[in-house]
């Protein structure tokens, strides 16, 4: 018999896998390998055997088949082709069902079509730009509800989910193109167990099978764009579902016969091709992925990619996926110079779509995430400078090559001592020049040679504490008690740290000798993510303090803030000798923002030490006209706007940084507050409403006391009960942050409303507060002693309408004063709460925010107003001339703020 004529019998093992003729020893069966699995293509059963033995799968590149009965009478329903196809798919996805569809978009279009008319979708906010179309398409012609969440934060679904209404729950991890990761088992159990018929849809595109199968975390539908990875050479169009469910298969066939959207048998062919390399291709791609990712974060870009060690998500990517995948984005600071980038490469692909063999380049905002409008865009944090790559199967010497060529071409590189290095971002070299002009030349003493002086006032919160930190709206004014920093350069390489309000504590660090190597410097201009890099947080502690137990109460948070900063902002080598003094007029830790105002002085102060923002000078005073002089007037409040909005933004920006290091998980309001001044409505974002700040009009006129329960408390451990207590019984406290959004809608009309009478509006007023109040009460926040506050305001003879203020547990009370509140009935108010031990401010609320004694140099502006009385020591002289250092750490608390405006004309925002 001829060596053909033998009949071989197949092996029998789960998969046709080719075995060696003869096998010599005898081994255990393993479950095949994921590139094995791959590479071997089953036929799905004996019916689908090719009569001639062909090694790949042929293509039936036919619409019909000829009688009745068969496997197949139509392409649109079924086609051998694609039955191979689809079953590969499920095998290589351990799932039940596969489906292959014309497009990615097309995949979701037939999963979404399950929908009914007025249910609920909860999606991402950092999703594909064809998503969010089909989405905000569903929205507008279905009558389906979507919520767009931060889904990175897995509790941010909870306030949107609605029994009986939510329907679906789509995800994407990483986002595309933040590479933001979300916790898709978490996220499918907090779903499941208080809407157990909603679907969990996953995008898997970005990981395909091979590194990440969300059914095995909780999924019920996961489809892939196979365009991508699956094809892996962009030479086709398709989609992928898979799921175990036998239900949704079965609504998903019928939709997929109904509307004939089907994978071609051509395409299915190359599909199935494409499939069996998809292991060796994707380990190619993103271990490249890892050094392309590593080079720009080492050159200072803020780089999104999962395997970077101070990826936010990295934790939870490693739990629920097996690689880091071959996507990564980068940011450069400035939108002109990433399209000269893109433009600049020749290896990386200008393109749309990503999980080709080839490397492509593109920037989101004007190609994939094009349809999704500019101020959608801004409010879900997607930056207009950001650079996607999609790294391909290419050398990678040859595309880190091409990659470098390109940044150095357009300008964001430069060749020095040997290495590329980051050339600092050209916007803030221009707004700096802007600011500060170009140089004097007869100027050579550096930067951090002058003083800087700042402060911050505190806020009271008159509505939303605590439900703020869960995106509700809260309205909140500074109070015109503020906290001062005062910097003074040192030339010893030292760093020294003064905290004259708790126990006059100070502290000295070798500045060579912090835990330079746990940082990950952010370059200027660049936002920090959303979390703190938990190894420089360890590393300040461990090495930096000694144990926080060995230190006054209070002063180890502080410390480590200053130095997270510190060394965050460090760039370039830059590493400025000097101390720092503060003092505050506000009790610390009270509710009145402490910390907002001293993490604001701190991020404003290294800042300006670390030169990323700068602030321009003062406009001339006011001048008399003279002889050949118009003279001039000068008609603003002090220096008041004179800081920029973009060094405002940053420093408000850093100071929420400095904030979750003393707090946690603060809303943001106090630092905004601590930065803009003012009365602001503020809504953090996240949370499905708009957020943001808007002025308050109105507030500044309203009378307030604020009394002091001088009962210690931690915000850092009140908000952390909230968020407890939110977790245990999600309904009942989603029902009381309803209610004080409604508080702050109700009192924001109140306060715009002209034709509210005053009497009016100060009687609604108090009845929001009494009514904010029992809701904070609720939330387990208020304490004995603030309800002693309320019921001494609100005796007989005084009637007044008192709420706690921040975080509660203690602390401060806040009672509005109506206008034809008589003197001697305050005096007497006063006296009664005092005699109970409790300390009290009259304050105005609505005064400036962020100040900067500008510029504080003892050449171009005069030297404090109060003579020095006793001569300089030489470290507290700047440039030969006394500092403002003795005075500041020595001058009496109640004269402190009068002496501080005196030192000269202060910028404020
Ligand atoms: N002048 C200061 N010097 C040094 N650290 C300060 C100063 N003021 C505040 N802090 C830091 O802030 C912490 C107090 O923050 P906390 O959030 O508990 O109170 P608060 O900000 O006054 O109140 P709330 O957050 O309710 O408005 C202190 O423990 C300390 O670490
Ligand atoms: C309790 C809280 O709402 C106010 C603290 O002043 C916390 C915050 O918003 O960060």
């Amino acid at each position: 018999m001829s060596a053909d004529n033998v009949v071989k019998i197949p092996p029998a093992h789960d998969l046709p896998t080719p075995e060696p003729e003869s096998p010599s020893i005898p081994r255990s069966r393993q479950p095949y390998r994921f590139s094995t699995l791959c590479a071997t293509v089953e036929t799905p059963d004996a019916g689908h055997k090719d009569q001639h033995g062909s090694s790949s799968v042929p293509i039936y590149q036919t619409a019909t088949f000829k009688g009745v009965g068969g496997h197949y009478d139509y392409t649109r329903s079924g086609n051998p082709t694609r039955t191979h196809l689809e079953h590969h798919i499920a095998k290589i996805s351990s799932a039940e069902h596969a489906f292959v569809v014309s497009s990615g978009m097309a995949a979701l279009d037939v999963i979404t079509r399950i929908l009914k008319p007025d249910t609920e979708v909860i999606a991402g906010d950092d999703i594909y730009g064809g998503t969010h179309r089909l989405l905000t398409y569903l929205r507008t012609h279905m009558g389906v509800t979507v919520h767009h969440v931060d889904t990175t934060e897995p509790t941010s679904v909870l306030p949107h989910l609605n029994p009986g209404k939510t329907a679906m729950v789509l995800l994407e991890t990483p986002t595309n193109p933040l590479l933001k990761i979300v916790d898709i088992a978490r996220i499918s159990a907090l779903v499941k167990e208080k809407c157990p018929d909603a679907t969990i849809v996953v995008d898997n595109t970005m990981m395909s099978p091979y590194l990440q199968r969300p059914l095995e975390h909780g999924a019920d539908i996961v489809y892939d764009s196979a365009t991508k990875y699956l094809s892996g050479h962009h030479d086709l169009m398709a989609g992928a579902i898979v799921c175990n469910r036998d239900d949704l298969a079965k609504q998903m066939a019928f939709i997929i016969n109904s509307v004939g959207n089907a994978l071609t048998p051509f395409d299915s062919f190359l599909l199935l091709r494409g499939i069996k390399t998809l292991a060796i291709r994707m380990d190619r791609q993103q271990s490249t992925a890892m050094l392309v990712a590593q080079l720009l974060s080492r050159l200072g870009f803020v780089t999104h990619y999962p395997g970077l060690p101070n990826h936010p998500g990295k934790e939870v990517h490693e739990r629920i996926a097996d690689g880091y995948g071959a996507v990564l984005s980068f940011q450069t600071g400035d939108v002109a110079l990433s399209e000269r980038i893109v433009a600049a490469t020749r290896l990386w692909g200008i393109s749309v779509s990503f999980g080709c063999v080839n490397s492509l380049i593109s920037m989101p905002c004007v190609m994939s995430h094009a349809s999704i409008d500019p101020a959608t865009r801004a409010a879900r944090g997607l930056p207009e400078d950001l650079i996607r790559l999609c790294v391909g199967i290419e050398d990678p010497a040859d595309l880190i090559d091409d990659l470098q060529h390109a940044l150095l071409e357009a300008g964001a590189i430069m060749f020095a001592a040997n290495d590329y290095v980051r050339i600092p971002n050209p916007i803030s070299r221009a707004v700096e020049k802007l600011a500060l002009g170009e140089p004097r030349r007869n100027d050579a003493r550096p930067r951090e040679d002058r003083e800087w002086f700042v402060s911050a006032p505190g806020k009271v919160i008159l509505f939303g504490e605590h439900a703020v930190v869960h995106g509700v709206t809260a309205i909140a004014a500074s109070v015109d008690l503020r906290c001062y920093g005062l910097t003074s350069p040192r030339h010893d390489g030292k760093l020294s740290v003064h905290l004259t309000d708790i126990g006059d504590y100070r502290h000295e660090w070798d500045v060579d000798d912090l835990p330079w190597d746990a940082v990950t410097p952010i370059p200027p201009g660049e936002p920090h993510p959303d979390q703190l890099d938990p190894r420089l947080m360890e590393a300040i502690s461990a090495r930096a303090l000694p144990p926080a137990d060995e230190m006054p109460r209070q002063t180890h948070g502080s410390l480590v803030a200053f130095l997270y900063l510190y060394m965050t902002l460090a760039h370039g080598g830059h590493r400025p000798s000097f101390h720092y003094v503060t003092r505050t007029t506000l009790p610390i830790g009270a509710g009145l923002g402490s910390s907002a105002c001293y993490s604001v002085c701190i991020a404003t102060a290294l800042l300006l030490l670390h030169q990323r923002i700068s602030v321009p000078p003062l406009p001339a005073p006011t001048r008399a006209p003279g002889a050949g002089d118009p003279g001039h007037v000068h008609v603003s409040h002090q220096g008041r706007r004179a800081i920029p909005a973009v060094a405002a933004e940053e420093a408000n920006r850093w100071a929420f940084v400095a904030e979750k290091v003393l707090h946690g998980n603060p809303s943001g309001v106090d630092n905004s507050v601590a930065v803009f001044g003012g009365a602001l409505a503020y809504t953090r974002p996240g949370f499905g409403r708009k957020s943001g700040m808007e002025p308050i009009q109105g507030f500044k006129s309203l009378r307030f006391l604020l009394v002091d329960s001088k009962v210690p408390r931690d915000t850092k451990k009140l908000v952390a009960g909230v968020a407890l207590k939110k977790l245990e019984d999600p309904e009942a406290i989603n029902k009381i942050m309803d209610s004080i959004q409604s508080i702050s809608d109700e009192a924001r009309r109140a306060l715009a409303d002209p034709e509210l009478s005053r009497t009016s509006l100060l009687s609604a007023l108090a009845a929001l507060i009494n009514e904010n109040h029992a809701h904070l009460v609720s939330l387990g926040v208020s304490h004995r002693s603030l309800e002693t506050i309320r019921s001494t305001t609100a005796a007989e003879q005084f009637r007044l309408s008192t709420k706690l203020t921040g975080a509660g547990g203690g602390g401060c009370a806040v009672t509005l004063v109506p206008d034809d509140f008589s003197d001697s009935s305050l005096r007497a108010l006063v006296s009664a709460l005092q005699a109970a031990g409790f300390g009290t401010y009259s304050t105005s609320v609505g005064g400036s925010g962020l100040g900067i004694l500008s510029p504080y140099n003892h050449k171009e502006t005069r030297a404090p107003v109060t003579p020095p009385e006793t001569p300089a020591e030489s470290d507290d002289s700047v440039d030969g001339t006394s500092s403002l250092r003795q005075y500041f750490e020595s001058i009496d608390g109640s004269t402190l703020s009068s002496w501080a405006d005196e030192c000269g004309r202060w910028a404020y925002v």
